[in-house]
C-alpha cells in the first residue's frame, strides 16, 4: 500500500484579476522525495510555491501537510514547512547568527532548543566561518546559504526552494546544488526551477508547469526518455563521406555539417550507434565524437502539450 503523502495539494487555483496564474493543479510529495517544479518564467511556479508555504491564499483547492490542513490550521501546518522564496527574506544589517536567532524565535522553537537549532543550521549550511559577519557583506552564494538555513532551522518535513540558484555564478550554483543534495538527505524537497539540468541533477520526480497548468508528472527517467531525440552527432578526425554510413540499418537521413561533422537521423526503434561504432572500428575511421542529441526543453514542452491535445 502507498504511504500517506507528506504533502497533498488538490485542485489549486489562483487568479490575479481575471488572469489565471495557477489552474487546477494537484500533486503529492512523499517522504524522502525531491520533487522538481519545472517551467518557463511566468508559468506559475512562484505562485504555487507561495500557496504551498502558506504565504498566498489559493482561490480554490486544498493543501494538506503531514495530515494538517494548511488553510484551516495555518500555524500547525506551517511548522512542517520551510520556505526559501525567490527573493530571500534577509535582514542585511544583522549577522548570520543574529538573523537565525530571530528566525528560531519566529518559528516558535523552544527557548532551550534554539541554540542547538541555530548551530545545526549554521553547520549544515556551511556558515560556521561567517556566522558573525553581517549578512549584507556576504557574497550572493553565502546569502543564499543563509536563506536555506532559515528554511531548515525548525527541521520541517518539507523544504520548498523557489529558484534557489538564480542569480548565482557557476561556482556558487555548484555549491548550492550540493547543499540541496545534503538537505534532501533529511527533508523532502520541492524545488522550483526553469533549468532542466538542475531538475535532472537533483530531483527524483518532475512536474512540468506551463501557463498555470501541470503538463507532466513523472520520474526523471521518463523525462529523459522524452528528451531523447532520434539523432546523433558524429565527428571524425579526417574528412568523411555521408555515403559510407547511409546503408546502416535504422539510418534515415544524414546532414553533412562539414567534411568532418555529420548529423545522423535514425528510426526511433533502431538506434544505429552500435553498428556505427563497429563500422568505425573495422574501417579505421577516426571517429572523435558520437553524441546522442537531446531535444531542447522548449521542444519537450511542445511535444508534451501536443500529446495532451491529441489525448484529449
Ligand atoms: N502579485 C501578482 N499580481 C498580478 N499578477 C501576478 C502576480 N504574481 C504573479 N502574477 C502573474 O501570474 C503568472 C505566474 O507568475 P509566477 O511568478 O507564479 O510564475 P513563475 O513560474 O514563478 O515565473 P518566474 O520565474 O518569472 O517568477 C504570471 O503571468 C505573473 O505575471
Amino acid at each position: 500500500m502507498m504511504k500517506e503523502p507528506l504533502l497533498q495539494a488538490s485542485e489549486l487555483s489562483r487568479y490575479f484579476g481575471t488572469e489565471v496564474a495557477v489552474n487546477n493543479v494537484s500533486f503529492t510529495i512523499h517522504k524522502g522525495e525531491v520533487l522538481g517544479f519545472l517551467g518557463p518564467n511566468g508559468a506559475g511556479k512562484s505562485t504555487t510555491m507561495r500557496m504551498l508555504s502558506g504565504n498566498l491564499a489559493p482561490d480554490n483547492g486544498q493543501i494538506i501537510i503531514n495530515g494538517v490542513d494548511l488553510l484551516d490550521h495555518p500555524k500547525q501546518a506551517k511548522a512542517h514547512i520551510g520556505y526559501l522564496p525567490e527573493t530571500p527574506p534577509l535582514y542585511k544589517e544583522l549577522t548570520v547568527a543574529e538573523f537565525l536567532q530571530f528566525c528560531a524565535r519566529l518559528n516558535a522553537i523552544d527557548k532551550q532548543h534554539q541554540k542547538a537549532a541555530i548551530d545545526s543550521a549554521i553547520e549544515r549550511c556551511g556558515l560556521t566561518n561567517v556566522s558573525n559577519r553581517l549578512i549584507g557583506n556576504l557574497s550572493k552564494g553565502f546569502q543564499q546559504r543563509v536563506g536555506i538555513a532559515q528554511a531548515i532551522i525548525h527541521s520541517p518535513a518539507v523544504v520548498i526552494l523557489d529558484e534557489p540558484t538564480s542569480g548565482l555564478d557557476p561556482i556558487q550554483i555548484r555549491e548550492i546544488r550540493q547543499l540541496i543534495r545534503d538537505i534532501a538527505n533529511e527533508h523532502s524537497v520541492i524545488l522550483s526551477t526553469h533549468i532542466l539540468p538542475e531538475v535532472q541533477m537533483l530531483c527524483d520526480r518532475v512536474q512540468i508547469i506551463s501557463h498555470g497548468q501541470l503538463m507532466f508528472n513523472d520520474s526523471i527517467d521518463a523525462l529523459s526518455q522524452k528528451m531523447q531525440a532520434s539523432s546523433l552527432l558524429l565527428a571524425f578526425e579526417q574528412p568523411m563521406l555521408a555515403e559510407k554510413m547511409r546503408h546502416i540499418p535504422g539510418i534515415e537521413n544524414i546532414d553533412t555539417l562539414s567534411d568532418y561533422r555529420f548529423r545522423v537521423h535514425y528510426h526511433p526503434d533502431t538506434n544505429p550507434t552500435q553498428s556505427l561504432l563497429q563500422l568505425a572500428v573495422n574501417n579505421a575511421w577516426q571517429l572523435s565524437m558520437l553524441m546522442p542529441e537531446q531535444h531542447s526543453l522548449e521542444d519537450v514542452f511542445m511535444k508534451i502539450i501536443q500529446n495532451e491535445d491529441t489525448d484529449a
